[in-house]
């Protein structure tokens, strides 16, 4: 079994606002996050698929593959929007770094050649902070 990973990158905006909520409650839980004019981030994905190398080509699969792939089904969703308003796999949802690792997983799984499992997304919102999800 070899693992694979493909670096991404992509900017947002967003803010951590639960609208069930007050805004001093949403204040009180986030902080500066709970910005109402939004706050942005420089994201770095990492997403890391497994499998057997083929025997032929010496390739798990295509690593250019993989990043059209996730360039399709993720990053032109995600790059410059506001992930609150604009992404509509993330409707209904905290705009977390942990729902949004969750919610690429489910975009790039059904997309991956037959005997190349995903792995695990790892997603960086800042240098200092990054979510691991290993789809369970
Ligand atoms: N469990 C989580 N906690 C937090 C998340 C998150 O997605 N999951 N997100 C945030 C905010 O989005 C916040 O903007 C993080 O940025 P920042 O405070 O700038 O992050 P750093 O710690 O890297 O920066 P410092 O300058 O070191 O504070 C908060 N929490």
């Amino acid at each position: 079994m070899v693992y694979l990973t493909r670096l991404e990158h992509f900017n947002a905006a967003h803010k951590l606002y639960n609208p069930n909520w007050t805004k001093a409650h949403n204040e009180a839980v986030f902080g500066l996050c709970a910005n109402e004019n939004w706050h942005g981030h420089n994201f770095e994905l990492f997403v890391t698929v497994k499998g057997n190398p083929d025997p032929d080509t010496g390739f798990l699969m295509d690593v250019k593959v993989l990043s059209q792939i996730v360039n399709d089904r993720v990053i032109e969703a995600l790059d410059h929007k506001n992930l609150n308003i604009e992404v509509p796999f993330l409707q209904g949802k905290m705009c977390t770094t942990e729902n949004l690792a969750m919610a690429i997983w489910d975009q790039i799984v059904p997309h991956l050649p037959d005997k190349v499992h995903l792995h695990c997304i790892k997603l960086y919102e800042t240098p200092r902070i990054y979510v691991e999800y290993f789809g369970e």
